[in-house]
């Protein structure tokens, strides 16, 4: 997607759609509905396609935004990433088209919105929705491994929740693909492995790493390496000081899996596969992904 080249041409469309047809979008192919959320670098509003009825969100991106903070190639990169997935837990990306000063991207509707709110609400959530969302999520990484894609910005603000309530991991900013691992900064400091703090050569436990990190705030309400300064969180994650507060109560199966998954050394850390047989899994995890209360 040559968006900067681009600039002085009218509107232009995108071209996949479904791998299949190629097809060429523009803003009149949509109704625009009320706004969904809003972002670092635009909106992202209901709309629904004109001609299938079909309901979508469309994400909106300031050009001169995306610019200024120079992820036009990460913005390309997140396209080319995830309009080729198709897993459950996984937002779909059906095309995108841009014009004069704004790129859109085309996203499937998650009915019940952002995850993160929902864990604020809550303040954490029972072992049970916990184990459930950590299983559909490593079923959805095993999925991006197994395809060479690394996610790298595992965290609540990048979930959202469909109408079934299953979790779909939106927002591939972040990812790439294995062969060409990225020693940059990335995301907040929170989620990031040692490695990656380190920024040293990284690969696909990272996101092993990350979910571990989810997976303790989904129980806790809050990251296990958080600090006041950002250098006191730097060092109790390249420490890997681990702590399991005393409130509120939790399993011991919860805090085995946690603590195998937050291990320093990457290639020590649980399999996601191997995740998904863990005791506090196959107890607590609804099969379906789907969490029923
Ligand atoms: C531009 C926004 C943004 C910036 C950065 C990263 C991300 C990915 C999470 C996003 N969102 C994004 O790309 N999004 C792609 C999306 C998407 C966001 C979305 N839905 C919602 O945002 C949403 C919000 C609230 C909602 N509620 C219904 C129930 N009510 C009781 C409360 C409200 C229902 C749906 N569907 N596809």
């Amino acid at each position: 997607m040559a968006i900067a080249a681009e600039n002085q041409s009218q509107e232009k469309a995108s071209t996949e759609v479904s791998g299949e047809e190629k097809k060429r979008w523009t803003l009149n192919d949509f109704d625009i509905g009320k706004p969904l959320g809003r972002g670092k670098f635009g909106h992202v509003y209901l709309a629904r396609e004109k001609r299938s009825n079909h309901i979508v969100a469309l994400k909106v991106l300031f050009k001169s935004q995306l610019q200024q903070s120079q992820v036009e190639h990460q913005l390309r990169r997140e396209v080319e990433i995830q309009s080729h997935l198709r897993h459950p837990n996984i937002l779909r990306l059906y095309g995108y088209f841009y014009d004069q000063k704004r790129v859109y991207l085309i996203l499937e509707y998650a009915a019940k919105g952002e995850l993160y709110k929902e864990l604020q609400k809550c303040k954490y959530f029972s072992e049970r929705r916990a184990a459930t969302y950590v299983a559909s999520l490593a079923r959805a990484l095993i999925y991006c491994h197994g395809k060479h894609v690394i996610h790298r910005d595992i965290k609540p603000e990048n979930l959202l929740i469909g109408a079934q309530g299953e979790l779909k991991i939106a927002d591939f900013g972040w990812s790439v693909h294995t062969f060409n691992r990225r020693r940059t900064m990335c995301g907040t400091l929170d989620y990031l492995p040692p490695e990656m703090v380190e920024s040293v050569e990284h690969d696909a436990s990272v996101d092993i790493w990350s979910l571990g990190v989810l997976c303790y705030e989904f129980l806790y309400g809050v990251p296990p390496f958080e600090a006041k300064e950002h250098s006191d969180t730097y060092r109790r994650i390249v420490q890997v000081d681990l702590k399991f507060p005393p409130k509120p109560i939790v399993s011991s199966a919860a805090k085995d899996l946690i603590s195998q998954m937050l291990v320093k050394e990457s290639a020590e850390r649980l399999p996601l596969h191997k995740l998904l047989d863990h005791p506090w899994i196959v107890q607590n995890a609804d099969p379906s992904g789907i969490f029923r209360g």
